[in-house]
């Protein structure tokens, strides 16, 4: 199972975001720089409201930096038009989020396909491939369920799978243990933490969870704006 793709690399400088308010422009991200390859993890912590989402949704090329630049894969996402980078987010880039976002309507195995969707009908290999991710995480049984058959929990393990199917370069993942009792938060981040050297993607994860921000290979704080060691 493992495709590791040697060349990912995820390298940021100086990034700088800022919000427009009623009075001066609120700013988020002053100087962000960091610069990763395949295997790695990050945790980035901080307290509410210091930019973490932000600097994830930038990452994920779902936001625009006012200043500085991103490089996934030694490419600048955000010089591509909007198709292009459609195209670019979805093959190089898994997103997780902690309320999932899977399609109500569409079965779990359904779910784990979307990404490929956007390409037209999946090819066999893909179908093969999105039931594989469905026995790493554990539930093969449970391919023709709906989400709202499933908990919390494996809602979450649908969302890993779904977020791998591309095969990308780059796994974000936003608050994944929030909503989930202490035990499967255990068990969601085990799943995780295996990503990196299961799959080769740089991992980076934005959470409160002290055990699981602990248990990555590399810690930040987002504070004023910028990554500290923590
Ligand atoms: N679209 C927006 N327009 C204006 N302000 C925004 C916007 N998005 C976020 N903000 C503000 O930017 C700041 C950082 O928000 P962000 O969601 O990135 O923080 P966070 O660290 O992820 O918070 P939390 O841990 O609570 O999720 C907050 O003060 C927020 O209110």
């Amino acid at each position: 199972m493992a495709t590791h793709k040697t060349q990912s690399t995820l390298v940021v400088e100086h990034l700088a975001k800022s919000y427009p308010t009623a009075g001066e422009p609120l700013q988020v991200l002053s100087d962000v720089s960091l610069s990763l390859s395949a295997g790695d993890s990050l945790a980035i912590v901080g307290p509410s409201g210091c930019g973490k989402s932000t600097l994830l949704q930038i990452l994920g090329t779902l936001d625009v930096p006012d200043h500085g630049s991103v490089r996934i894969d030694g490419q600048d996402p955000f010089a591509l038009n909007e198709n292009q980078l459609a195209g670019f987010r979805n093959q190089h880039v898994g997103f997780i989020f902690q309320d999932h976002h899977l399609l109500p309507q569409l079965t779990v195995l359904e779910n784990i396909l979307v990404p490929a969707l956007a390409q037209g009908s999946p090819r066999p290999e893909r179908f093969q491939h999105a039931q594989q991710l469905l026995e790493s995480v554990g539930l093969a049984d449970r391919r023709g369920h709906l989400p709202s058959e499933l908990s919390g929990g494996e809602r979450e393990r649908v969302a890993i799978a779904r977020a791998l199917l591309m095969r990308p370069s780059l796994v974000l993942a936003d608050e994944p243990t929030g909503n989930l009792d202490r035990r499967t938060a255990d068990s969601v981040s085990e799943l995780l933490l295996d990503l990196p050297t299961r799959h080769g993607v740089i991992l980076v994860v934005v959470t409160h969870s002290h055990t699981l921000a602990s248990a990555l290979q590399q810690r930040r704080e987002l504070s004023d704006g910028k990554l500290k060691e923590c």
